[in-house]
């Protein structure tokens, strides 16, 4: 039932020309709630109502939803021609200055009244206000938040390939989150949706599954085809008909041939160590292999029985994006100082070029993985195969761990001086674990597992406690190969600070997509790049030797850094001195190079340490942080 009031508006707007969609008599009905908004929005609602409704929601933005009016008057075709008419254009009784004013004599109660109707509308009224007061409270907040918020930081990760960027940054670690304090927004990027508590995180296993297993396999195809070369030699004159079986194998899977990478990372590790060949051009050689390794009929059926984990890998590689060879990560070592290669960098962000199948934020590989193919078809194929795949790795599980824990192939890898532990995504001593059909990767197993970035990555964190609470935190992970160093540039001028991982346990390594070039080389090359760029000059550098876990097995085991580094002279072989010597190194290019001074901030790490490098997170945060702040200042 209408009170009186709301009859008298709904005559009033008539009378002064209502909107032609009626939108100031159903004003009229929602009159306790104009009430409620206060004089002045229900002055402007009652003028609305006596000719220009549409008027109305731009004195009171939140009328619209309160009261269902037609949105603000913005001039498209669509309102003018709902626009009201005009007060003027039709027979209207003027008033003249001394007439009632219209609200008052809207907003006044019916002279005939009943006592029942005046408790109705006087609740009616209390209910709408207190809706008012609510809506005014929120906006006010709202205000208040925005007035607040703080402009996000930015680091940018950069680093040669393995230097630990992704490890570093990723936040399925939990590293960064648990640091700072935050939790990931629930609306950002598909990547920050890992946790616990989020069901997306059981999807996100999954992708790590398939990465986890890869590594295992890699490392299980690595041995096998290891093995083989040497049973051809021990068996020379005698041609091998399961080591025939095994190429033929190896080259229907892949005529890049999948091992080929990894295969020659590691005997080109081997030739520096065993001291061969120091011509750059010269392909690296495995050390000679001593007489007494005794290969048996158990080797050969083991080789065998593990053939079916080379289409495993190249399936795993495929959906991964990992399927590259060696000469599409190769590239110059500083493209992004290059100008052309600026232009090829912003060329590669070019959409209508052909999409590829490999890690980047915009496709993120969970994704991909996830999705695996395109077609429905493709998808159904696919999703069979994964099924197909983990049983082969299940069903191989015995014939892994019997390899792995082979004396012989144990003798063989330490005559070799080849140590697997050592290598990235190393999970053989967790075969029984992970070759099982409900295998769910640890946290640690995400952080130890090893899965090369190509273009970038993009992680966000939101503080949730404290004086920060409300800043967000982005962080870029690029990829560190040659070829997708051209990539970083874009990123330059838009970041507040930079975290440079240098692995300093690379100094007898070689970089895995030019094994001429030495990985610590490499690393001071990026190093010099980066200080002495001009573009970079007032950002904050921070810089990560990363990796003094395995520079600590390393030495233990008796590798001389002299051997590699000449200038490192005598000085003792042990990683406090080691990495205060590199160290010194890396501060030297920077004062250097750098084209204004700054500060030296570097933190010895092993990033796959969670507990430790949490304590360096915090040191860093804080640093720039301190930073920030100071520039602000500053401005
Ligand atoms: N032992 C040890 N392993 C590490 C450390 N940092 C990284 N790793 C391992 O090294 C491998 C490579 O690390 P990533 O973070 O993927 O390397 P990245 O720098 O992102 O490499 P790209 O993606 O190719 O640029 C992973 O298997 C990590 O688990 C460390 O401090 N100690
Ligand atoms: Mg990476």
């Amino acid at each position: 039932m209408r009170t009186w009031e709301q009859s008298s508006l709904r005559r009033h707007a008539a009378l002064c020309g209502d909107a032609p969609d009626g939108s100031g008599a159903a004003a009229a009905d929602r009159l306790p709630a104009l009430r409620a908004c206060g004089p002045l929005r229900g002055r402007a609602a009652v003028s609305g109502i006596g000719g220009c409704a549409a008027a109305v929601p731009v004195f009171v933005p939140r009328l619209p939803s309160l009261c269902g009016f037609p949105p603000p008057f913005d001039g498209s075709a669509d309102q003018r021609q709902r626009r009201p008419v005009s007060v003027t254009s039709i027979a209207c009784p003027r008033r003249s200055s001394e007439s009632v004013d219209p609200l008052a004599l809207a907003l006044a109660p019916p002279p005939d009244e009943t006592p029942e109707e005046r408790v109705q509308r006087e609740r009616d009224e209390k209910e709408a206000r207190h809706r008012s007061e609510m809506i005014d409270e929120q906006i006010r907040a709202e205000r208040n938040a925005a007035a607040k918020k703080k402009p996000p930081i930015k680091v940018l990760i950069l680093g040669q390939s393995q230097s630990g960027q992704s490890v570093h940054a990723h936040p399925d670690a939990k590293r960064w989150r648990l640091t700072l304090g935050a939790l990931p927004p629930r609306q950002v990027d598909y990547d920050f949706q890992i946790t616990h508590a989020n069901s997306a995180w059981v999807e996100q296993r999954a992708a790590w599954r398939a990465v986890i297993h890869l590594n295992m396999v890699n490392m299980v195809n690595i041995i096998c085809r290891i093995m083989g070369t040497e049973m051809e030699k021990m068996n020379a004159s005698v041609p091998d008909p399961l080591q025939m079986e095994y190429e033929v194998l190896e080259d229907q899977v892949s005529e890049e041939q999948v091992l080929e990478d990894d295969d020659i990372e590691i005997l080109s590790s081997v030739q520096r160590l065993s001291g061969a060949s120091d011509d750059p051009n010269s392909e690296p050689e495995p050390a000679s292999i001593p007489v007494s390794l005794k290969f048996t009929d158990t080797h050969h059926e083991l080789k065998s029985a593990l053939s079916p984990l080379l289409q495993v890998q190249a399936d795993l590689e495929s959906w991964l994006g990992q399927n590259r060879n060696r000469s599409e990560l190769q590239g110059l070592a500083t493209p992004f100082m290059d100008e052309e290669a600026r232009d090829l960098a912003t060329r590669r962000r070019n959409p209508t070029r052909p999409r590829e199948f490999f890690v980047r934020s915009a496709s993120s590989w969970k994704a991909a993985i996830l999705a695996m193919g395109s077609s429905h078809e493709t998808q159904e194929q696919n999703r069979e195969r994964t099924v197909e795949v983990v049983k082969i790795i299940v069903g191989c599980k015995e014939h892994m761990i019997q390899l792995w824990t082979d004396t012989v192939i144990q003798d063989m890898l330490s005559n070799r001086q080849i140590h697997m532990d050592e290598q990235p995504g190393f999970f053989l001593n967790d075969i029984d674990r992970i070759a099982v059909e409900d295998y769910e990767p640890t946290d640690d197993d995400v952080v130890r597992a090893r899965l090369r970035t190509m273009g970038v990555q993009t992680y966000r964190l939101v503080i949730e406690h404290g004086q920060e609470r409300g800043r967000e935190w982005i962080m870029y992970d690029v990829g560190g190969v040659r070829s997708s160093r051209a990539a970083w540039y874009p990123y330059f001028t838009d970041v507040n600070a930079i975290i440079f991982m240098a692995p300093i346990s690379v100094f007898d390594e070689q970089l895995e997509e030019d094994y001429r070039v030495n990985r610590l080389e490499d690393s001071y090359i990026l190093w010099k790049a980066v200080c002495s760029s001009k573009l970079l000059s007032k950002l904050q550098l921070i810089l990560f030797l990363n990796k003094c876990d395995v520079l600590h097995s390393k030495l233990q085991r008796g590798i001389e850094v002299r051997r590699f580094v000449p200038t490192f002279g005598d000085r003792e072989n042990d990683v406090p001195t080691v990495a205060k010597y590199f160290r010194s190194q890396f501060r030297d290019i920077s004062r250097r190079w750098s084209p204004e001074p700054r500060g030296f901030y570097s933190f010895l790490t092993s990033v796959t340490d969670t507990k430790s490098t949490a304590v360096t997170i915090d040191a860093v945060r804080e640093g720039i942080l301190r930073n920030q702040i100071q520039n602000a200042e500053l401005i």
